[in-house]
């Protein structure tokens, strides 16, 4: 259907410019009536994005029980920024859609653009189609067979456009949505692969959980739902103002007074919003909270696939079936709320809608005739006469007839109308509460990227996670020593500064300094601060030059060794203290689990390249194969396709097979820095030490973090941790270190079962009823030992009650750290 066409049927149906003026007036007359009424737009508006703008409740990972206290901390802050909430859905959904629509000359736009006009074309159908009833009824009435066959051919005529015109908006709904959805798609995965963004936002921030929901489903939801909204609330919108005018006209040129019927319809209208606006549920909400609780459950899924083989030794499926029942229970729980909820308020909206909406038409449309002049008519040419120019006054009732079908047919497609526009609301409500969740999703992925992290309940705005956070130093060197206690005392308060300002929204990254060397790493006093604030050590310095230098990195369990290389690796920021390292290109970080990739056996070895890379470095499948045979995993390429087999190879190649192959990697990529934590404890120590001596060879400089003593003899320096936040780097003489590890293995042996004779001697004392000197002995020291602790503590004058809190958390470190001890050395005596 051309303009032009549409031109004329303007003008046939007598759209000028004053229609439009009248019909704009007309409208926002209608829009002032709403407003007078108490149907608030704005206010509508407003009140959809309080509800919406909430954090959508999520539980921490380790914290879930906690999330009914969290969801009462939560509810108060929304209602206290209630207030300022109405610009935060405008700034959010202005920001999604410059995205999304990135400006007037994208594909984006002008498919928009086509979507408009097809709405616009079918609005103009709708007028033909009513006008064509209108000429049918006529025909029938007046027994006019010539009449009702042309007017039937008409009708069958105009189905053909008409129905493709309806599968067109379908299909450029779709499109549309489908393009906004791969912008935002596009945008959030550049965003999420920045810096490591996809790292730091789920182990340094606390604000996004099930961040693959928001990512997948969100985003879906959020670009059918503003897509969905555009045709809906755009097409109604040319509809009232086209029927409008129609109907304005027709009753105009009969003569009828619409005075009357303009207010009953004004009236209905008001009451049905009015009533609708009373009984609408907070859909927003309720949309937001069931794609929470589907993105629980899916991470339920994908926690069971991820560890499907550990879960079946353990024959875990009794719990996790449980735990997926209680995920689905949950979604159940909220889908059935929503369903509930939307039984009454759509019985509701379809009888005022429908029914009562219906009976105002057909009032309507029978007023005005009523009222009008006797004898009216309407020529063929579709030209309303006047009573005056009557020749044939038979005619008068079929005129009437005619006049009402067509009339009846443009209410009825007012009424529709009106009613999308209404139930529009309730989109509305829904694509704010998507709207928020993924404007969310990249202010938190912007806030990460910048080195702002918000650790603590994700329920918290971040200023109040901030200042709610426990502060919980463990250095605790010093309170093992009375004599260091002050010192002790200064540096937990400085611990307690760094940790608050580190919370509070400071770009902490630029308190510590990292520059890029071209050789050579170094650390100057730095502190290595976890994500939730804990200082595991401070004042770390030490130096590892690239050439003949090899440092191993020792010391109990939690005591900060991965730590320290994820602060190289740049994963976790440098809070205090200078880090000096060379560019990420020369440094290879190899992880204590094996990480494999999807792809081939080709993939494996040289990931993260790709196979274009790997040419351009000019490597081929022979070197791939040399470094296999390095490896001691030439086996692999016995099996059938040999580096082209695809397979699924977490679950085909064994513990040791993927660690050999994550040393693999360091052969192929060569880098100047090898960081290698525990990432050989399942080969062989035989293999491990040929593989340790080949990167040696190849002018590698270890990092080395490990528990087996076979292993000290690659290296010539050692930075050890003693899991209190001490350190000590120093030469690693390797023959003294073994004797010494030798004695220590012996005396352990010695003293492993004194603590049962100990046990055994005090029941022999009670079965004979005997004292035993020994026993007195022992434990009048360890009195003596408790007595003199106690005294330390109460002399103490400047330790205040935050410290006692933090002495009782170190000294239960203290013991944590020795029991680590202890199974560090059965796992080295196991090793040796
Ligand atoms: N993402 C995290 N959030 C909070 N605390 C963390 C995080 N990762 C590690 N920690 C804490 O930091 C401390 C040091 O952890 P790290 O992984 O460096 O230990 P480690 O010395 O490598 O121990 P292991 O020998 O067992 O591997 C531990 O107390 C640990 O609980």
């Amino acid at each position: 259907m051309s303009l032009s066409k549409f031109g004329d049927a303007a003008s046939r149906l007598k759209i000028t410019k004053t229609g439009v003026v009248c019909g704009v007036v007309g409208l926002s007359l209608a829009g002032c009536l709403l407003h007078k009424s108490g149907v608030d737009v704005k206010k509508i508006i407003y009140q959809v994005v309080a509800v919406n703008s909430k954090p959508i409740t999520t539980s921490n990972k380790s914290n879930q029980s906690s999330s009914s206290l969290a969801d009462t901390t939560q509810q108060t802050q929304i209602n206290q920024k209630t207030k300022n909430i109405n610009k935060r859905f405008y700034t959010q959904l202005k920001k999604l859609l410059k995205i999304v629509i990135p400006s007037l000359q994208s594909k984006e736009f002008f498919v928009l653009i086509c979507h408009t006009l097809t709405l616009v074309l079918r609005t103009y159908l709708s007028v033909v189609v009513a006008r064509l009833d209108g000429y049918i009824v006529r025909s029938i009435v007046r027994k006019d067979g010539g009449q009702f066959a042309m007017s039937l051919i008409r009708w069958l005529l105009i189905a053909v456009p008409a129905t493709f015109v309806n599968s067109l908006i379908r299909f450029l709904e779709r499109k549309v949505a489908l393009m906004f959805r791969t912008r935002l798609v596009m945008y959030a995965y550049a965003l999420y692969f920045k810096d490591q963004t996809y790292y730091r936002v789920s182990n340094l921030d606390s604000r996004l959980t099930n961040v693959d929901q928001r990512l997948t489903d969100d985003i879906t939801s959020f670009t059918s739902s503003l897509a969905h909204l555009y045709s809906h609330l755009t097409k109604p919108i040319l509809d009232v103002v086209v029927m409008c005018l129609t109907l304005y006209h027709t009753a105009k040129q009969v003569g009828a007074n619409i005075g009357a019927s303009t207010l009953l319809g004004g009236t209905v209208l008001y009451a049905t919003a009015f009533v609708l606006r009373k009984i609408s549920p907070k859909f927003g909400h309720l949309v937001g909270v069931e794609a929470d609780k589907k993105g629980l459950l899916r991470s339920a899924h994908s926690r069971i696939i991820t560890n499907a083989e550990e879960i079946a030794f353990y024959s875990g499926h009794k719990p996790e079936e449980k735990q997926l029942k209680g995920s689905y229970n949950e979604l159940l729980k909220q889908m059935n709320v929503i369903c509930w909820k939307k039984l009454w308020y759509v019985q509701m909206e379809q009888f005022l809608m429908k029914y009562l909406w219906s009976a105002c038409g057909l009032l309507m449309i029978t007023i005005p005739i009523i009222n009008a002049n006797e004898h009216i008519g309407v020529k063929t040419d579709g030209k309303v006469f006047s009573d005056e120019s009557i020749a044939e006054k038979e005619d008068s009732v079929s005129n009437r007839t005619q006049l009402f079908t067509t009339s009846r047919s443009l209410l009825l497609s007012l009424a529709d109308a009106f009613e999308r526009m209404m139930s529009s609301y309730k989109e509305i409500t829904e694509l704010a509460g998507y709207t928020h969740r993924v404007a969310y999703m990249f202010e938190v992925f912007e806030d990460v990227n910048k080195g702002r992290y918000v650790v603590g309940s994700s329920n918290m705005p971040p200023s109040a996670a901030a200042t709610s956070m426990i502060v919980a130093p463990t250095s605790q060197q010093a309170l093992n020593n009375a004599a260091n206690k002050s010192q002790q005392h200064h540096q937990q308060q400085q611990h307690k500064a760094i940790n608050k300002s580190c919370f509070i929204g400071v770009d902490y990254n630029r308190r510590g300094l990292i520059l890029e060397t071209d050789h050579n790493i170094s650390l100057e006093d730095v502190a290595i601060v976890t994500p939730t604030g804990d200082v595991v050590v401070r004042g770390l310095s030490f130096k590892v030059l690239e050439s003949n230098m090899h440092l191993l990195i020792t010391g109990p369990n939690g005591c900060g060794k991965s730590s320290l290389f994820r602060i190289l690796s740049g994963l976790w920021p440098v809070y205090e203290g200078l880090v000096c390292k060379p560019p990420p290109r020369t440094m290879f970080y190899i992880p204590q689990r094996p990480y494999m990739t999807n792809g081939t056996l080709r993939d494996q070895i040289i990931y993260p390249d790709d196979v274009d890379d790997m040419t351009m470095k000019a490597v081929n499948d022979g070197h791939l194969a040399n470094i296999l045979n390095l490896v001691s995993l030439s086996h692999l390429l016995d099996r059938s396709d040999r580096w082209d087999a695809v397979c699924d190879w977490k679950d085909v190649l064994s513990g040791g097979e993927k660690q050999k192959i994550g040393m693999a990697r360091i052969f192929y990529h060569k880098p100047q820095f090898a960081l290698l934590d525990e990432c050989t404890s399942a080969i062989s120590i035989d293999v491990e030490g040929l593989i340790y001596q080949a990167i040696k060879d190849s002018n590698i400089t270890l990092l080395t973090i490990t528990h087996r003593p076979s292993l000290w003899k690659f290296h010539t320096d050692v930075l050890q941790f003693d899991g209190m936040g001490g350190w000590k780097f120093e030469k690693l003489d390797n023959e003294s270190r073994l004797t010494l590890n030798d004695e220590k293995v012996k005396l352990e042996r010695q003293l492993s079962g004194i603590p049962q004779a100990e046990k055994r001697l005090r029941e022999l004392c009670l079965l004979l009823g005997q004292e035993s000197e020994i026993l007195k002995e022992s434990e009048n020291a360890s009195e003596l030992m408790k007595k003199n602790n106690n005294d330390d503590d109460v002399d103490d004058d400047e330790v205040d009650e935050d410290d006692y809190t933090e002495i009782a958390r170190d000294s239960t470190l203290v013991n944590e750290d020795d029991d680590d001890d202890g199974d560090d050395d059965v796992d080295d005596v196991d090793d040796i």
